[in-house]
């Protein structure tokens, strides 16, 4: 999207004219202050830097600041999409760039088991194409998770990463700003209050919704804490968010935005990795092929290149060039460069059950208040517009009370009788078939929506990623293999029940909430909210919270991982991975935040290795 220009307005004369045309101006230069703009850096064909990134995302973004902190160091950082448009900055906007330019927009591979109730039998996966890769698109929801999940890592073989460290690296990371959150000690002592990440409180427009579900939450057993974070991701309560004053804080904007002025980092955009280039006959990375232009470009990395391209990305580029499974690269004709069994296995994602309740929640939002709304974030960021599109509120239990690890999330979001947003949801978001859409739309014409997002924290199930062909830019085969382990469908079903609970609790009963049955025909046979019934949706209508990590896991056998602890690849020379495909479990909550502690940590790594820290 192109700035508005304000050239139009020049011909007004008059109080009132003059009046309009200073609005119109205002909203024409609110629009381009809110962006940031990234200027392409100057390069030429074969120029030689320190150190190389691919992918101005979340981990990328850190890793270029943290690097190019060591004013001897050129670091290039490459990205393959433009700067983040005016939709990524407005919070509610972000979803607008599904399936647009700055999404990648891939597709899982149907398998005939899951998804029957979806268009093509499966699901799209968003991921940012951008600056500031997904934290340019994401919901902006702020989770730190479990110890528990860093000391999974920890006993997997990897000494670098105790809690402790990634503890420190998380405050190294934050700049907490809740002034009400900060008045108490121990919220305050838990976050960082000097790191570049801005982390605050969504301005939400309803806190009497937040605080109904939150009194649910609590009532069934889902306990109220002051702060999720600080509470070891056990319990309910409000959401912290990577936005503030009613604008995202994506990585690039905390992390690049103020260093644009360092001579030694070059960044450059609409660039594309094809493969990484190796010293001949060696497994030794000398640097990366790029299109740019439409040209072929060369860059070359005197001591590394680190790949930072997420999840689907990195190990995509990594088989391109020759370091996977041998049979696979073999039947691609692919030369293979270092047999890395594990490149592209391990896939874990957070799965996403739509657990419905409708209600009769007074009000509605009307044409002309969400107009309304637009002023009011054009006057002072509050409003719809200023905060994401779920109630600021989430919830981490278990099956079990005395457990201490969460084996389950819930979201919230709110959909208001007869609302265009369900409709968009069921049928854009999830691709549901009409027998799915058309009775849940004909509920929202007389009720309230409530939808509370169900997640397994940390599946069994483990998907993978292959090459399609050989050429970059057909879309890898992603196979999410939702509920391949028969563990996590019992324990679904058991978690959504649980979360059922609160349609009798005393909030939910004020309103008369009642839960829907999602009508299709191989659940209709199922009692409503039974453990079969939801087995059988979530087969039916699995989908993603965008949470895909462990594609290029670390440990210390090559055989079973990828990279090691410090984030080199195994059997490779001058090459890192560094971004969420690392981590070798999944974490209890949103991965955003824990991506960035992943480029904080491996930045570490790197300038211990070259005695810089
Ligand atoms: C829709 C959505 C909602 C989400 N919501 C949340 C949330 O609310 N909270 C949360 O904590 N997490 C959320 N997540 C997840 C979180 O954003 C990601 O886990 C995190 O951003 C991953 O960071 P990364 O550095 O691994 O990859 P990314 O941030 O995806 O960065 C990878 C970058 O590399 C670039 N790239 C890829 N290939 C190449 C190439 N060959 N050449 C050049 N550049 C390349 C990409 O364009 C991208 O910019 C969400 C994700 C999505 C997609």
């Amino acid at each position: 999207m192109e700035c508005f220009t304000s050239s139009c307005v020049n011909a007004t004369t008059g109080v009132a004219p003059n009046i309009f045309a200073s609005a119109i101006q205002f909203v024409a230069a609110l629009q381009c202050g809110i962006t940031l703009s990234i200027p392409d850096a100057d390069v030429t064909n074969g120029e030689s830097f320190d150190f190389i990134i691919v992918g101005a995302g979340t981990a990328g973004s850190v890793l270029a600041n943290r690097l190019s902190a060591v004013p001897e160091w050129k670091v290039l950082l490459i990205e393959a999409g433009d700067d983040a448009p005016a939709e990524s900055d407005i919070p509610t906007l972000s979803t607008t760039l599904y399936h647009s330019r700055y999404d990648w927009d891939y597709k899982t591979l149907p398998n005939g088991r899951t998804d029957g109730a979806t268009i093509g039998g499966n699901i799209d996966w968003a991921r940012g194409k951008m600056m500031g890769g997904s934290s340019s698109i994401n919901a902006m929801i702020y989770v730190q998770g479990n110890d528990q999940d860093y000391q999974n890592w920890f006993d997997l073989g990897n000494p670098e990463w105790s809690v402790e460290e990634v503890r420190r690296c998380f405050r190294k990371q934050e700049s907490f700003q809740d002034m009400e959150m900060l008045k108490n000690p121990d919220i305050s002592a838990h976050y960082g209050h000097d790191g570049p990440l801005i982390i605050n409180s969504f301005n939400y427009t309803y806190p009497h919704i937040r605080q109904r579900v939150l009194s649910a939450w609590n009532e069934i057993g889902i306990k109220n804490v002051p702060d999720y974070n600080v509470a070891n991701t056990l319990g309910s309560g409000r959401m912290r968010g990577t936005a503030t004053s009613g604008q995202r804080q994506s990585f690039s904007k905390a992390y690049l935005g103020p260093i644009l002025d360092r001579k030694n980092l070059k960044i450059i955009k609409n660039s594309f990795v094809t493969k990484l280039i190796f010293k001949q006959g060696s497994k030794t990375v000398r640097g990366v092929e790029v299109e740019r232009d439409s040209k072929i470009f060369k860059f070359y990395a005197k001591n590394e290149v680190i790949v930072s391209a997420g999840a689907v990305n990195s190990p995509q580029l990594l088989m391109l060039s020759g370091i996977g499974p041998k049979k696979h690269l073999r039947s691609k004709k692919i030369p293979v460069v270092v047999d890395s069994p594990m490149v592209g296995q391990n896939l874990q994602d957070h799965l996403f059950i739509p657990v419905i309740v409708f209600c009769d929640e007074t009000g509605e939002q009307t044409v002309a208040e969400q107009q309304f709304d637009a002023i009011r974030y054009l006057y002072n960021r509050t409003g719809y517009l200023s905060h994401n599109y779920v109630i600021d509120a989430l919830a981490f239990y278990s099956a079990d009370s005395d457990i201490t690890y969460p084996q389950f999330q819930s979201h919230v979001g709110m959909i208001w009788k007869n609302s265009e947003i369900l409709e968009e949801m069921l049928r854009s978001w999830f691709k549901y078939k009409d027998h799915v859409v058309e009775p849940l739309l004909e509920l929202n014409k007389k009720h309230t929506a409530y939808m509370f997002p169900f997640h397994v924290l940390h599946p069994k199930s483990r998907g993978s990623i292959y090459l399609n062909s050989t050429n970059p830019h057909d879309y890898p085969i992603i196979d999410a293999n939702y509920f391949g382990d028969d563990e996590d469908l019992e324990l679904a079903a058991i978690g959504i029940q649980m979360l059922t609970k609160l349609v009798n609790t005393t909030e939910f009963r004020e309103i008369n909430a009642f839960l829907p049955r999602m009508e299709w025909p191989p659940c209709d046979v199922y009692e409503l909210d039974s453990i079969d019934y939801w087995k059988c949706i979530c087969l039916e209508m699995v989908f993603t919270v965008y949470h895909p990590v462990g594609t290029c896991q670390m440990g210390p056998d090559p055989k079973t991982s990828v990279v090691n602890s410090r984030l080199k690849v195994h059997g490779v020379r001058n090459l890192r991975v560094i971004d969420a495909s690392v981590m070798p479990t999944q974490i209890s909550g949103n991965t955003n935040g824990p991506t960035g502690v992943v480029g904080e940590r491996g930045a570490e790594l790197i300038l211990e290795d070259y005695r810089k820290l």
